[in-house]
């Protein structure tokens, strides 16, 4: 694997996200190979909504980070909306410890322009803009990090289990946040996610992964608009993913 083979371009007339991983490989310290992801290819429409399912460790927060930019080690690549604006959540919250709420959320880009103050309300953090990261609990820095990611009002948003050990309640009024988002800014979004009602309920497409060296092995649009859906269908696209995955894992 070489970087000469890997590139990161901005989409030159395309519009949504498209990405064509051959491989992509990590080396462990004993010298071993072990390969993460093989033939990864797909496109994202502008505004498209998918959600990327598989048995753990299939690579799905190694495909997240290729996407973000932040691994260029792989070989093909991956053509991102021109111009676009990243909004990434991260498994773990990653604040800048030495700044406030309010500081991480204004250097991320955040502002009373771009709906904070909104954002700020929505996600019950209003109270806790001059608390420093050390002082919250994780599941308040994790609603931080959804903030920053929204706040920006990003056309391209990468979420790595966003809504992951929220209570149940917040969790769907950050999904309904999700929602509104991608609605008015067209937000191009990939979602990793374990849950396979959480993807039926958000996403136009699901994406499922094989266990490793993850390759797509299922790639199924879900019926919108979402009310169309019903829930005798939605059980039956719940059992189809699932049945998809289990055999994935095994
Ligand atoms: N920095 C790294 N160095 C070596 N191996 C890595 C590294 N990061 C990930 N891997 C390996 O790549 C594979 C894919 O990992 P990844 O975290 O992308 O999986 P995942 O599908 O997101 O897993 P989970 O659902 O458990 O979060 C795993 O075998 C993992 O051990």
């Amino acid at each position: 694997m070489s970087n000469p083979s890997s590139d990161m371009s901005p989409a030159g007339g395309r519009n949504g996200l498209e990405v064509a991983i051959t491989l992509k490989a990590f080396r462990a310290a004993s010298g071993e190979t072990r390969v993460a992801l093989r033939d990864v290819g797909f496109a994202l429409k502008p505004g498209e909504v998918c959600a990327l399912l598989g048995p753990s460790g299939c690579g799905k927060t190694t495909l997240l980070r290729i996407v973000a930019g932040l691994d260029h080690d792989f070989d093909g690549r991956v053509w991102l909306p021109s111009p676009h604006r990243l909004g990434m959540v991260f498994q773990e919250p990653r604040l800048l410890p030495w700044r406030t709420v309010s500081q991480n959320l204004r250097l991320a880009g955040a502002s009373p322009e771009t709906g904070l103050d909104e954002i700020v309300a929505a996600l019950g953090l209003a109270a806790h803009l001059d608390h420093f990261p050390g002082e919250l609990s994780l599941g308040l820095a994790r609603r931080v990090a959804i903030a920053r990611a929204f706040a920006v009002k990003p056309d391209l948003l990468l979420l790595d289990e966003p809504f992951v050990s929220l209570d149940a309640a917040l969790a769907m009024r950050l999904r309904a946040e999700l929602m509104a988002l991608v609605e008015t800014h067209r937000a191009t979004t990939l979602i990793v996610t374990h849950d396979v009602e959480e993807a039926i309920s958000l996403a136009d497409r699901i994406i499922v992964l094989s266990g490793a060296p993850g390759r797509i092995i299922g790639d199924r649009p879900i019926e919108t608009p979402r009310l169309a859906l019903t829930p005798a269908r939605a059980v039956g696209i719940k059992a189809e993913i699932a049945s998809l995955i289990a055999k994935a894992a095994s």
